[in-house]
């Protein structure tokens, strides 16, 4: 005879099963027959790509390739883009040069061509958003500037705007020349030396963000830094992997751990910070929090206006954003351009000439930054052959017609600025050549009033809103840097550029130091 409780468990066993029948039939239609059935769609419009693979997407063979590719020696040449993106070289060469490809079950566009990154990054129609981040991204960048959309995206970005606008940035000049002036005191032991200068170049531009936006030191920063690089370093390893879905939420690994760890740690020292700015003022030690972009982060998490006011987390992600994009970008780019002209000795010699006959022995000022022509050739150059940031994400929200293409809504984009820095359709034969002088007519012509093809610092509304202070930094080290020295490479340097988020000289830079 059935019970009452046979019956119980009879019942909740049925409910178990049509849960777990419900969850597996989710899963199924998750990773298999949405991708599969986009898949389709997209191959009927015209789409081509690598076959869309259970769970991965194109994820194992992008990983494999890269392996590859990074075992694979380079000598002293310039053409990386099939070593730092050997998918996208390979793929856009036997399918289409915009072609599509799977971030695990997302299905994204990876574009190569500078009139559809045109395109997409100027969104003259508001159809391209950010998209979601991954959660590795978010624990570096919190919900800062660079993952922001919509008002809150606005609100910032026009306090961003006004604390790195021409006029501020002249004020910050000084700290910049001060920070150089400490880095080369360093460098006077090692003269007729070898000196590692990518390392040195981290200390540098921690020194100068931490106070030209954060009123601080490297050395009060230090954790924070110390704890940001830790958190790329598992952001980039940890880019492309995918996970069964829940799974991730069950079992964490060692890496999200870790992350959730320096994310917490990161955090309560941010908040430190910010706490020991709003006493400056309830103490009535100053009277206001600052105009430095920590300063009026915190005066705007103090609005008057309740539905103006930015919540405590929201300017700790932008101190995150700041840490991060102030430093291993501009990081990256005096170390490649460094080892350029340690490489092309010429180009060391022109770019000195032009300092002494504009500065003689003198520090750089604010106004003499523009007057450094050939120096501007040059950042260009090594922008093109070496951009820090090599991509850029974005999201359709809706379907839209694209190029001659008709993308169906939230499809990701993936656009390779490396691959177009790199395109000799774009850029000639000698594209892997040094050539500053490709840029002596200005950008526009260097890149025949193709303005996309040539994008270090991204293009449109969500443009790098620190381009001017990332090349008044390095005019000013580079220019100190020839007033005093002359360097040449060292047999040690190993050439492997290496994507840690940004583009990294794996094994450093290592040049020869002559005091002049
Ligand atoms: C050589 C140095 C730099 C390079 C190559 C670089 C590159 C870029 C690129 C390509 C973007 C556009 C990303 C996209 O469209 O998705 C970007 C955005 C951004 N950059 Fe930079 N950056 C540099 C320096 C800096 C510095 C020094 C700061 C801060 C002081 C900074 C802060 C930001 C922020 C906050 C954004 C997001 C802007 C927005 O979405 O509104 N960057 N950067």
């Amino acid at each position: 005879m059935t019970t009452t409780r046979d019956l119980m468990i009879l019942v909740s066993g049925s409910v178990c099963v049509s849960l777990l029948f419900g969850a597996l039939i989710k899963i199924f239609h998750k990773l298999w027959w949405a991708p599969s059935r986009l898949q389709h769609l997209m191959y009927l419009r015209g789409f081509r790509g690598p076959p869309y693979r259970f769970i991965h997407g194109s994820t194992k063979d992008i990983l494999t390739m890269q392996r590859e590719a990074m075992a694979r020696p380079l000598g002293l040449s310039h053409d990386i883009f099939p070593k730092l993106q050997p998918h996208i070289h390979y793929w856009s060469n036997i399918y289409e040069k915009n072609f599509l490809q799977w971030d695990g079950p997302q299905a994204q566009l990876v574009i190569t061509e500078a009139e559809l990154a045109k395109e997409v990054l100027n969104d003259r129609d508001g159809v391209y958003s950010k998209g979601k981040p991954k959660a590795s991204m978010k624990k570096l960048l919190g919900d800062g500037l660079v993952i922001s959309q919509g008002e809150k995206w606005a609100k910032v970005r026009k306090i961003a705007n006004f604390a790195f606008h021409a006029e501020s940035l002249k004020r910050m000049i000084p700290e910049m020349v001060m920070g150089v002036e400490s880095m080369l005191e360093r460098w006077k032991p090692l003269e007729g030396k070898e000196i590692e200068v990518y390392e040195e170049f981290r200390f540098l531009t921690a020194e100068v963000i931490s106070r030209t936006a954060f009123g601080s030191s490297y050395l009060e920063g230090k954790n924070i830094f110390e704890m940001m690089n830790k958190l790329t370093l598992l952001a980039s390893r940890n880019f492309y992997k995918q996970a069964f879905p829940g799974i991730n939420k069950l079992f964490k690994s060692d890496d999200q751990i870790e992350s959730e760890r320096l994310e917490k740690r990161v955090r309560d020292s941010i908040v430190e910070l910010i706490k020991r700015r709003e006493e400056k003022v309830t103490s009535g030690e100053e009277d206001n929090f600052g105009c430095d972009f920590l300063g009026l982060l915190v005066l705007a998490h103090h609005d008057a206006i309740e539905n103006q006011r930015i919540s405590i987390d929201d300017v700790v992600g932008e101190c995150k954003t700041f840490y991060f994009a102030g430093q291993e970008t501009t990081n990256s780019l005096l170390a490649w351009t460094v080892l350029l002209l340690a490489i092309h000795t010429d180009w060391q010699e022109e770019a000195r000439k032009e300092v002494h006959n504009l500065l003689g022995k003198q520090n750089p000022k604010p106004d003499d930054l523009v007057k450094l022509k050939t120096m501007s050739l040059i950042i260009n150059e090594s922008l093109r052959l070496y951009p820090p940031a090599i991509s850029m994400s974005r999201e359709a929200e809706r379907e839209v017609r694209l190029g001659n293409l008709n993308l169906p809504a939230n499809v990701k984009l993936f656009i390779s600025n490396l691959a177009v820095h790199h395109d000799p359709q774009i850029w000639g034969e000698d594209v892997h050549i040094l050539k500053p002088e490709r840029f002596s007519q200005g950008v526009a012509n260097a890149t025949k009033n193709n303005i996309a093809a040539f994008l270090p610092f991204g293009l449109g509304p969500r443009n790098c809103v620190g381009s001017n202070f990332a090349i008044a930094e390095a005019k000013i080290a580079l220019a100190m840097i020839l007033q005093h020295y002359a360097f040449t490479l060292s047999p040690a340097y190993v050439h492997s550029p290496v994507q840690v988020l940004t583009i990294r000289p794996e094994h450093g830079v290592q040049v020869m130091l002559q005091p002049i």
